[in-house]
């Protein structure tokens, strides 16, 4: 679990604290009830969802809190495991966040049209009647760049046209990296806690789908920080700049990396990632380093990051999952480091059903879809 998180502080020298619908919903989950954060990228469910974990961490202790996601990427962001490792756990009150509009998970939903997580009985029963609200998150934090959120607001309603395939299209030059010293490779290390024969497999598999078994590096090589470290956040990216040995400098001793992140040296080592049972209790964990390769990663493990460039080449692939563009592009604050490739307008899938739910949700709130973002439809 990671530390307790802020809510408030300062972000690129600009103060900022939780805005109105934030601190709506926090109010709400700490009368005791469950709530679910819908919003677009970069409304602040995952500033949000930290914030409540640290305060029912501080109400009902360590033991009695669990933190879950259907990814492994999103459960690292929140310092959680995936929702395999916890089969059957009571946890109340829940919160949970999201964005139909955007992708959902591999594997939990192949069709976008009649798998969506708001049409299961257990969402209504959790968050749509008496335990529990739906809230509709209509800030906007990550993006500087007003004419960037003009886009991104059209392509997650779908309404796509020509300045904006033309805007997104903006193609710079390719820069391959090359580079040629020799290789490290961190194999993460696990360690089975339970004795009972039958739990082991399920930890196992539970590790295995949140954590990658090797993690090969190089000097120079550019790297994405897979969790929060100090003032660096997940999807924070850095270059490799010295193995740290712990006894001679053969690169089977190679225990830590000096990484700099924009000019600050910060020391990387192994992070601990848990399996836990139904009741908590941590049945395995593994330790590695808490880095992805950074030149390239999938729109899936994107999700949620904060990164600091983007390019994104749709040639490389059909790109026709309702929401991925929408999801892959917000992963930037401005224009200036956005980087697409071979954009149609056909790439540009939007689920109906989805937004026909989400503007359900902002008409019982009363909030007019424009105040969030939703563009009017063009005669
Ligand atoms: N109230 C706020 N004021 C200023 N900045 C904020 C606020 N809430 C969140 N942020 C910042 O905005 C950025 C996006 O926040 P966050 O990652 O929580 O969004 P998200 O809704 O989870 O996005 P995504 O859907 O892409 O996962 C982060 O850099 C975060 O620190």
């Amino acid at each position: 679990m990671g530390a307790p998180f802020e809510c408030a502080g300062v972000l690129d020298g600009v103060r900022w604290a939780l805005d109105a619908s934030q601190q709506r919903a926090l109010s709400l989950f700490e009368t005791g009830a469950n709530v679910a954060l819908l919003g677009r990228a970069g409304c602040g469910k995952s500033v949000l969802m930290r914030r409540m974990v640290s305060m029912a961490i501080e109400k009902h202790g360590r033991e009695a809190v669990a933190v879950t996601a259907l990814s492994g990427s999103a459960a690292q962001i929140l310092s959680g495991q995936t929702l395999h490792s916890l089969f059957g756990m009571d946890t109340r009150p829940l919160s949970r966040a999201g964005d139909p509009l955007q992708v959902a998970p591999v594997n939990v939903t192949e069709s976008s049209v009649d798998r969506m997580v708001f049409q299961c009985a257990t969402w209504r029963d959790c968050f749509e009647r008496a335990a529990g609200k739906v809230i509709c998150l209509t800030g906007s934090h990550r993006q500087r760049d007003a004419e960037l959120q003009r886009v991104l607001d059209r392509l997650r309603w779908g309404r796509v046209n020509a300045a904006v395939m033309r805007k997104i299209n903006l193609i710079n030059e390719e820069r391959l990296v090359q580079i040629e010293s020799p290789s490290v490779v961190f194999t993460a290390t696990d360690e089975i806690l339970t004795n009972d024969e039958s739990l082991v497999e399920t930890a196992v598999t539970s590790l295995r789908s949140s954590v990658d078994l090797t993690v090969v590096l190089k000097l120079n090589a550019i790297f994405i920080l897979t969790r929060k470290l100090g003032d660096n956040s997940p999807g924070s990216r850095g270059v490799v700049k010295r193995f740290i040995s712990a006894g001679d400098q053969r690169a089977s001793t190679v225990t830590e990396v000096e990484c700099d992140f924009d000019g600050k040296l910060v020391v990387v080592g192994r992070s601990r990632f848990s399996a836990y049972n139904s009741s908590g209790t941590e049945l395995a964990f593994c330790e590695k380093l808490p880095l992805l390769l950074g030149w390239a990663i999938t729109v899936h493990r994107a999700q949620g990051f904060t990164l600091n460039a983007v390019q994104i080449d749709f040639r490389l692939d059909t790109w026709t999952t309702a929401g991925l563009a929408y999801t892959a592009l917000p992963r930037v604050r401005s224009f200036s480091a956005l980087c697409v490739k071979g954009s149609r307008r056909n790439l540009i899938q939007f689920s109906r059903c989805s937004a026909t739910y989400y503007e359900k949700q902002l008409s019982e709130e009363n909030i007019d879809p424009e105040q969030d973002g939703r563009p009017p439809i063009e005669p």
